[in-house]
């Protein structure tokens, strides 16, 4: 078998992947909504705003995410080939190594979490949470950190994708040719679906709507008078029409939701898979 084709294991299964792809954007929305409940906390992302004890003179924000991904690494959650850390530097396991299947040829080990952090505290926070301090720093952080690791591997979920495409009979020498190149904009070319990427914003948007709605308007709420079967149970929009949306009071801004997929997540997938192939031939 020639180099190129120097496969490890079986390739990933495009379509499974995708699936996977989908499953995680309902992870998504879903923190987002819960990291909405608290107000921005700004405090909890500057650096020797908190004394800590030993010294640390970075944000709550980054203390707390070095303390989870360091109890995290001690049982081994970043061996797996899904799994990138925030924080450098980690503890090794206390668990001795899983083998895996050998599925990505990764010699650079690409992380991009630091382009990940500062998209979400600059550009995600400020969008998804009303303006000021209510003290909840503990659960803001907390939230944070479950949309972060969201975040981290949806996008560098871009390597298995990158992986299937590459070994492609179709397009394995086109991308051979290229990555000898190192010809990125028809890497991009090659690599991008429109199709895919449209159907995802439109299927987000329906999504962020549905999950989001506060059904205290529908009379669906924990509060609702359920002795009262006078008023008629009113069934989940599945597909609102325009007219509904702005009645929809959503507990997610689902325009937001849509643009930080049209402008972060699915592009530093693509920047992930760019990476992952210029270094597959390495
Ligand atoms: C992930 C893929 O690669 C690219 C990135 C996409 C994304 O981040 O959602 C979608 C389509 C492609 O342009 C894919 O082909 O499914």
């Amino acid at each position: 078998m020639s180099r190129n084709l120097l496969i490890l294991g079986a390739a990933p299964n495009l379509s499974e992947l995708r699936n996977t792809l989908v499953r995680l954007e309902d992870t998504i929305i879903f923190a987002l909504i819960e990291r909405s409940q608290f107000k921005h906390n700004n405090s909890i992302y500057k650096a020797n705003k908190m004394n800590f004890r030993d010294g640390y003179t970075g944000s709550f924000l980054s203390w707390f995410l070095k303390e989870v991904e360091s109890v995290h690494a001690k049982v081994r959650r970043y061996q797996s080939p899904d799994e990138y850390p925030f924080t450098n530097n980690l503890p090794e396991p206390v668990l001795p190594p899983l083998e895996y299947p050998p599925v990505l040829v990764d010699p650079q080990e690409i992380n991009i979490n630091d382009e990940i952090f500062d998209v979400y505290v600059n550009t995600v926070i400020p969008g998804i949470t009303a303006q000021g301090d209510d003290t909840n720093y503990g659960s803001s952080a907390t939230r944070d950190i479950e949309c972060l690791q969201a975040l981290s591997r949806r996008i560098h979920y871009g390597k298995f994708v990158a992986e299937s495409k590459f070994q492609d009979p179709d397009c394995h020498d086109e991308y051979v040719r290229l990555i000898k190149e190192k010809n990125r904009d028809r890497l991009m070319e090659l690599l991008t679906n429109s199709r895919v990427e449209e159907l995802l914003l439109k299927r987000l948007k329906a999504k962020a709507l549905i999950y989001g709605q506060d059904l205290s308007s529908a009379g669906l709420d924990g509060n609702s008078n359920i002795n009262d079967s006078s008023q008629p149970l009113i069934g989940l929009r599945s597909s609102p029409s325009d007219a509904a949306e702005e009645k929809i009071k959503s507990r997610v801004d689902y325009d937001l939701v849509v643009s930080l997929y049209r402008d972060y997540v699915i592009p530093l997938t693509k920047e992930v898979e760019i990476e992952y192939l210029l270094h597959r031939l390495d």
